[in-house]
């Protein structure tokens, strides 16, 4: 039947406007997808590498051509083959099906151009420091659940771009125990007709399962994030998974009752052991909280600490300020060769790590405050005070202005800059080159292999 509009007029029914062609892969963009031109368009398309020419059909959306259908028609020499049957949906693994020797020169080629655009000259970009086996590398995995249409909760990652669960087996980024509880939560869940949270009508209990390994002490904690506070069943739940996996270290109920897509919320009941995870890095003990960072690959963290310390130049007659600094691992790997050594970080539960891992350590020249890092250095700054060198290893965001700003008063001598995202590092770079400091050398570490995401590190130098 034809549709009508508002006068009771026949509407003219329009075929969507929907395009095939034949095209050729010329690059990846930043997400990993291949892009080709049609009809003087950019187009995105998943699972396509360079030098593939596949036949498309798209059609116009809102926001650019939507692709419908993608053929193959050659495969370029850097495709592998991939073991996952979650790849084309699932929002993580972007570089899966890309050899992994070029995903690292991709990454490299990656930061250069950023390098370019920017106008930053003069700066070598090193071959990135890669992983002998890229798989099985991930220490934290968070999972969501949903019903399915048989009203069986399954548990996964959310598929790209949406609010949709994709359920896997066994994903290759995690390790065989991580594998192991997510089946076995699953499974328990189902069981227990625990109700999965429905993020729409706001109800249901489970929300995310947070798994974290200790690679190095085997330890493991299980945190479950609810809706509520209230979390019928968790005593026969915990007894239950306890049980089937007796390696738990630790079991905790993190409760996160706002609207939001941040997974953990601010309050927390310990349901079995500490309530923590202990792990062994560099050669230290390190306690981790569940909201605490702790990076998520420990073989490629452990060479890109020793980066750090070698870029950082440890003096005994030197004081080192690790900025946006976690559970103190950075500057706790390195105390034992500088005079003194602050930490600052804003997360409470990280800096409580810290303190604690500085008497498991028995460090006694490291301070620790909860403070946000650009307002400390800008009040002790104010203050005359000055570090001899700062490390700054900030979130995704990269830092901000006031500390920057900061930056240029306190005047270190040296700065170690680590980022886990070279596009607002290479933004602060050229901040911190106004203020005169300058850097020969960026270095690049893949803690995420066949992910789009890099590391990188450099040593800033200020001009006399
Ligand atoms: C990438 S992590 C690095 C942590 C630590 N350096 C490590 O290697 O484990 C960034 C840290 O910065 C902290 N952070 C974010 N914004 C901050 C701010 N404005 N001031 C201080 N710390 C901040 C986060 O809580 C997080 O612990």
């Amino acid at each position: 039947m034809k549709e009508r509009n508002k006068k009771g007029r026949h509407l003219q029914q329009r075929e969507p406007y929907t395009e095939q062609a034949e095209v050729r892969i010329a690059e990846l963009d930043e997400n990993g997808q291949g892009i080709a031109v049609v009809k003087r368009q950019k187009v995105a398309i998943k699972n396509a590498l360079p030098d593939e020419t596949v036949r498309i059909k798209a059609r116009k959306g809102k926001a650019g051509m939507i692709i419908e259908t993608m053929e193959r028609l050659n495969e370029s020499d850097v495709r592998c083959k991939v073991n996952c049957a979650i790849f084309e949906r699932c929002g993580s693994c972007h570089l899966l099906h890309m050899e992994y020797q070029k995903q690292l020169e991709w990454k490299k080629q990656g930061v250069i151009k950023l390098l370019r655009e920017a106008g930053l000259k003069g700066i070598t970009v090193h071959d990135p420091v890669g992983m002998k086996e890229p798989y099985a590398y991930r220490n934290k995995v968070i999972i969501g659940f949903q019903k399915n249409r048989a009203r069986k909760t399954i548990s996964g990652f959310y598929e790209e771009e949406s609010h949709r669960i994709v359920a896997f087996h066994d994903c290759l980024l995690q390790d065989a125990k991580s594998n192991e509880l997510v089946r076995v939560i699953t499974e328990l869940v189902n069981e227990m007709h625990i109700a999965p949270y429905e993020e729409d009508r706001r109800s249901g209990v489970l929300r995310h399962v947070l798994i974290r390994r200790g690679f190095a002490s085997d330890q493991t904690m299980v945190v479950f994030v609810t809706n509520t506070s209230m979390f019928a069943g968790s005593k026969n739940l915990v007894a239950a998974l306890r049980k089937r996996c007796p390696y738990i270290t630790t079991i905790v109920q993190n409760i996160n009752t706002r609207k939001t897509s941040i997974v953990l919320g601010e309050q927390e009941k310990v349901l079995f052991g500490k309530g923590y995870i202990e792990d062994v890095l560099c050669g230290l003990r390190f306690r981790i909280s569940p909201k605490s960072f702790y990076q998520i690959n420990h073989e490629q963290c452990e060479k890109l600490y020793a980066k750090a310390k070698e870029l950082a130049q440890p003096a005994c007659d030197e004081i080192l300020l690790d900025a946006y600094c976690g559970i103190g691992t950075i500057g706790m790997s390195m105390a034992k060769e500088w005079k003194a050594v602050y930490g600052v970080e804003v997360n409470r539960d990280a800096v409580r790590d810290a303190k604690s891992n500085a008497l498991r350590n028995k460090i006694d020249h490291i301070t620790f405050i909860c403070e946000d890092a650009g307002r400390f250095l800008t009040d002790t700054a104010k203050r005359g005070w000055q570090p001899d060198v700062l490390i700054m290893d900030p979130s995704r965001a990269g830092s901000d202005l006031t500390f920057l700003r900061a930056v240029n008063k306190a005047k270190p001598k040296r700065i170690v800059y680590i980022s886990c995202n070279p596009k607002t590092q290479v933004r602060d770079l050229l901040e911190l080159a106004k203020l005169g400091y300058q850097t020969k050398d960026l270095y690049l570490y893949d803690l995420f292999p066949n992910t789009t995401h890099t590391e990188s590190i450099c040593l800033l130098n200020r001009k006399s």
